[in-house]
């Protein structure tokens, strides 16, 4: 499982939590303007946006798993088995392999508008990177400052649907989780009248009541109700700092903690990153399981007219600020 939310406060941030039983050996990854990208249909991109996310590097080429350019366009792949259906190779000017999409729309746009002229007539291709990275079955949550997308290639083509919360898990498809939102609607930061029966004494005995039904348990479908609702109701602050500490806050309300998701074979599901990147300034902050202390990469910091990729392994231990 994995969420992903857009979020504004002082800046405009982007991130995700990526939760799974095991884990890649992924890095936070910069990729400067003058790498260059072989396309499976035979394109080249060779001076594009600059961009930095999480990913894998395998033969030199960074798989995304979430990432930011230096425009602050920001996109993250989710899992979407069963759904996923990408067309067979085509190789043509308009065809992309699933791994592709990621670098794709970010080395070439810069707004949400943008994006969905380019996505306009694509086609996205089962073609597998290597045997070691087959293709896998995701959708992805694309956003700017002002708008986010879904996007999900299903058997009968490729949905682009607006997304007005800013919110993407896994499944079922984008119109589905929409929906069920209207199942939520009379959930509330504040603790409601007595509606059920205004004749009952029924006592507000405790703080919180407006949220009861807010579901608690980890299925996609619940972890986009939680999640909606958590950064619907988030306050706004004064500093960026505040706002990245509520937003790795938003990202906690649907938090795996280890133990809690049996996959079988002794084999948990857990939060191995939360990630917040700061798309106006190129930050990526970070936090592990184990390090809940926020590690940040800078893309600026970096020359990115470089052609060569940047890559910092992820800082995973403990960190304790011993006070005596
Ligand atoms: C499995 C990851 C998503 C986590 C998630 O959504 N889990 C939910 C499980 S469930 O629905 O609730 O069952 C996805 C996110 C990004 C994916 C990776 C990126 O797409 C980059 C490459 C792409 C290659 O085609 C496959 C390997 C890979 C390295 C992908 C492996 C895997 O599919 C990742 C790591």
């Amino acid at each position: 499982m994995c969420t992903s939310v857009s979020f504004n406060g002082n800046h405009h941030y982007f991130g995700r939590n990526l939760d799974l039983d095991y884990t890649f050996n992924q890095e936070v990854v910069i990729t400067p303007r003058n790498v260059v990208f072989e396309l499976r249909n035979g394109q080249t991109l060779s001076s594009h946006f600059a961009m930095i996310g999480m990913a894998v590097i395998s033969d030199n080429y960074p798989l995304y798993f979430d990432a930011t350019n230096e425009k602050g366009l920001s996109i993250a792949g989710l899992n979407y088995p069963k759904n996923a259906f990408y067309q067979p190779d085509e190789k043509t000017e308009n065809s992309i392999a699933s791994f592709e999409l990621i670098p794709y729309v970010l080395s070439q746009c810069t707004t949400i508008d943008e994006v969905k002229s380019l996505l306009d007539d694509l086609i996205i291709t089962d073609v597998a990177f290597s045997p070691e990275f087959p293709s896998s079955p995701l959708h992805w949550i694309i956003a700017d400052k002002h708008a986010a997308i879904t996007v999900e290639s299903d058997r009968d083509g490729l949905h682009v649907y607006d997304n007005p919360v800013g919110v993407l898990t896994n499944n079922p498809p984008f119109p589905t989780q929409l929906f069920n939102l209207n199942n939520y609607r009379h959930l509330s930061a504040k603790t409601s009248a007595n509606f059920f029966a205004p004749q009952l004494d029924l006592d507000a005995y405790s703080n919180g009541m407006g949220a009861i039904g807010l579901p608690g348990d980890l299925s996609s479908m619940s972890r986009f109700v939680r999640a909606t609702f958590t950064k619907e109701h988030s306050l706004k602050f004064q500093t960026v700092e505040e706002d990245i500490n509520q937003f790795f806050h938003i990202l906690s309300s649907v938090w795996q903690t280890k133990g809690l998701c049996d996959v079988g074979e002794e084999h948990y599901e857990y939060t191995i990153y939360s990630s917040c990147c700061d798309t106006d300034t190129g930050i990526y902050y970070y936090k592990t399981y184990n390090n809940s202390q926020i590690s940040a990469v800078s893309l600026h910091h970096e020359n990115l007219d470089a052609s060569d990729l940047i890559h910092y392994p992820l800082v995973t231990k403990t960190s304790i600020h011993s006070i005596n």
